[in-house]
């Protein structure tokens, strides 16, 4: 997926829902958008489905436009997928299969598998009325999974689920990104699903993407990270801080630990562990602490922050 200078300007809107939008998602790539409410991920997503023309800009799904034939290899599960309440969970399927020129003879069986990785296995024929609101939410993951897709957009798909809900819809995606390769674009305000489900998060607020990066490189922005190291003996000071130096690391020594600080730690960090490894000094542990995703995002979307 493409976008380029993308823009939805809603009709008597104000402000863009998405301004100037430039970036590209690679095959099987998993990405989070992450932002407060009314940022434009929503907007964006209806973009990439083709259910919302852009303003101005380009997007694409696997090269083509969206909507026709990119829509084929694309599945989405929208914040509120409406169901045919007086049907069964059954029929909504069938429904759906045959919306997207699946025969239901071909794609029963997995839907039967479907229901029964989400805990739906008995309720294929009760009216979509009687399920609770999570049930039904599963069900959206069902029905979008009834094919699987080159593309898949979650809109909040863990929104309204308890853990054991959320877990299930964590494992079912990480099965298919092993087996299948699938692209993902996610939106989430849950972080602890974002940094767990995704290589890659943008950070969107009006609009506009203001970071696009690692969940660790959007930590290691927002504060200052610092590693924890213990080795055997208090006599490997001078080793520790000369491999340290030699890393573009700081060194400093509080009790018995040696607290290592600088620009880029968790990349420069492995390098001090080897050059200690090949000096012979033993290291009982390392960790490294810093902020949050909650601490960078929120100090990413701070008012004050000049956006990129
Ligand atoms: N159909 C619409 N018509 C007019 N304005 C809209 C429409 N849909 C969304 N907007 C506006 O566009 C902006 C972006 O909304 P969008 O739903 O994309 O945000 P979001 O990041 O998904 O928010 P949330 O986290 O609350 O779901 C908001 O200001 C919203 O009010």
């Amino acid at each position: 997926m493409t976008a380029i200078a993308l823009t939805k300007i809603y009709p008597g809107a104000p402000t863009p829902a998405v301004d100037h939008m430039t970036f590209s998602v690679p095959a099987g790539q998993s990405v989070g958008l992450l932002g407060p409410n009314g940022a434009g991920k929503t907007t964006l997503l209806k973009l990439a489905c083709g259910v919302s023309p852009p303003t101005a800009g380009q997007i694409t799904v696997h090269g083509a436009a969206p909507g026709g034939t990119a829509k084929r290899d694309l599945a989405v599960v929208h914040q509120s997928g409406p169901f045919d309440m007086m049907l069964t969970v059954q029929d909504n399927l069938r429904i759906a299969a045959a919306f997207r020129g699946l025969s239901w003879r071909r794609v029963r069986s997995r839907a039967a598998a479907l229901l029964d990785q989400f805990d739906l296995a008995g309720r294929a024929g009760d009216l979509v009325f009687t399920l609770s609101g999570g049930q039904r939410r599963r069900l959206q993951m069902v029905r979008a999974l009834l094919r699987v897709p080159r593309l898949l957009l979650l809109d909040e798909p863990s929104a309204g689920l308890d853990v054991e809900g959320r877990r299930r819809v964590w494992d079912l995606i990480g099965d298919l990104r092993r087996t299948h390769g699938l692209t993902l674009v996610w939106t989430s305000h849950h972080m602890d699903e974002l940094e767990r489900n995704c290589e890659r998060i943008l950070v969107v607020q009006h609009g506009r993407i203001l970071r696009d990066g690692s969940p660790d490189q959007l930590k290691d922005e927002a504060g200052q990270v610092t590693a924890e190291l213990r080795t055997g003996s208090p006599q490997d000071w001078a080793m520790v801080a000369e491999c340290a130096r030699l890393a573009g690391l700081a060194a400093d020594r509080r009790a018995d630990v040696f607290v290592l600080t600088g620009d880029d730690l968790r990349r420069r960090l492995p390098a001090v562990i080897a050059a200690l490894t090949d000096r012979q000094v033993a290291i009982e542990s390392v960790a490294v602490a810093g902020s949050s995703l909650e601490d960078a995002f929120l100090a990413l979307t701070r008012p004050e922050v000049p956006t990129r």
